[in-house]
């Protein structure tokens, strides 16, 4: 079994235990009466690269990435330093994230936020709305078609946009062929948790010009985000870089400088 098929398994275990104690109908229920979601379409077209900021407390591939004791103090750095989004990992066994972590990042910022877990069922889609998220990810890699369609669909019936994750070009056009409209492309494959930085560059230019697309992973610093900018993309989402530095609100400045300098490809682009 691959890492990503031992995740997802796991997911599964403890969504279970989540619904017996609020059931689909009652979550159903709570995502319809949040407050509505917001603009994550309208964030991510400002002009230039945007950072898209994670709060990863561990990574399966590298282990506890930084003791983050309060991720909305994290988050709230995130969104004075310009992130356009932040993302909250909620996976818990593999990323130490939770739902809490969610809870107390959206209470304190007004951000767009995306709910980064492995969705594969519709009740982690309801359960993401009934807690804030803005957005969520999808991750074709770990969903049939059909499958990866009816979440896309559930997502943006709710009113959210979905982030749809790829690693491979026939990845790409599966998420193409399902209507994604923000593609984000992995530099890290989940299967091996190997990271090759220029799968983005020879994925992204097949894609549509109306597509947004998502630069993810191993972004270091600014001259990462600059090539990544240079191969075609609006945004990019950097977990590790930013909360292993000493200080997460400076290395999220200094990406967001790079992303609205006039020298980055994107910058005079609406
Ligand atoms: O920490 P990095 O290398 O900056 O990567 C962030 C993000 O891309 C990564 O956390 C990620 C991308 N896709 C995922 C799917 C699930 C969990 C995590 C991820």
């Amino acid at each position: 079994m691959s890492v990503l098929d031992t995740i997802i398994e796991n997911v599964r275990e403890d969504m279970a235990a989540r619904e017996t104690a609020v059931p689909f109908e009652e979550i159903k229920q709570r995502s319809a009466s949040a407050p509505p979601p917001r603009d994550v379409w309208a964030a991510l077209h400002e002009p230039g690269v945007g950072v898209i900021a994670e709060v990863k407390r561990r990574s399966p591939s590298k282990g506890e990435l930084a003791g983050i004791g309060e991720p909305a103090d994290l988050a709230a750095d995130y969104a004075e330093a310009g992130a356009r989004v932040i993302s909250v990992l909620t996976e818990q066994r593999r990323f130490g994230g939770s739902l809490a972590d969610f809870d107390r990042v959206r209470a304190r910022v007004s951000t767009p936020l995306l709910r980064k877990d492995f969705i594969v069922s519709p009740y982690q889609v309801h359960e993401a709305r009934a807690h804030g998220a803005d957005m969520v990810l999808l991750i074709v890699a770990a969903l049939e078609q059909n499958a990866l369609e009816a979440l896309l669909d559930r997502v943006e019936s709710l009113g959210m946009m979905a982030l749809v994750e790829v690693h491979t070009a026939e990845e790409a056009d599966r998420a193409l062929e399902a209507g994604g409209k923000i593609i984000g492309i992995n530099a890290r494959n989940l299967h091996t948790l190997e990271v090759d930085r220029e799968v983005f560059g020879r994925i992204a230019p097949g894609l549509p010009a109306d597509v947004l697309k998502v630069a993810e992973s191993g972004v270091r610093g600014p001259s990462d985000l600059m090539a990544y900018a240079g191969s075609g993309a609006d945004a990019v989402l950097v977990g590790e870089g930013l909360v292993t530095s000493d200080n997460p609100r400076s290395a999220l400045t200094q990406l967001v400088t790079a992303g609205s300098h006039p020298a980055c490809p994107r910058s005079s682009r609406g």
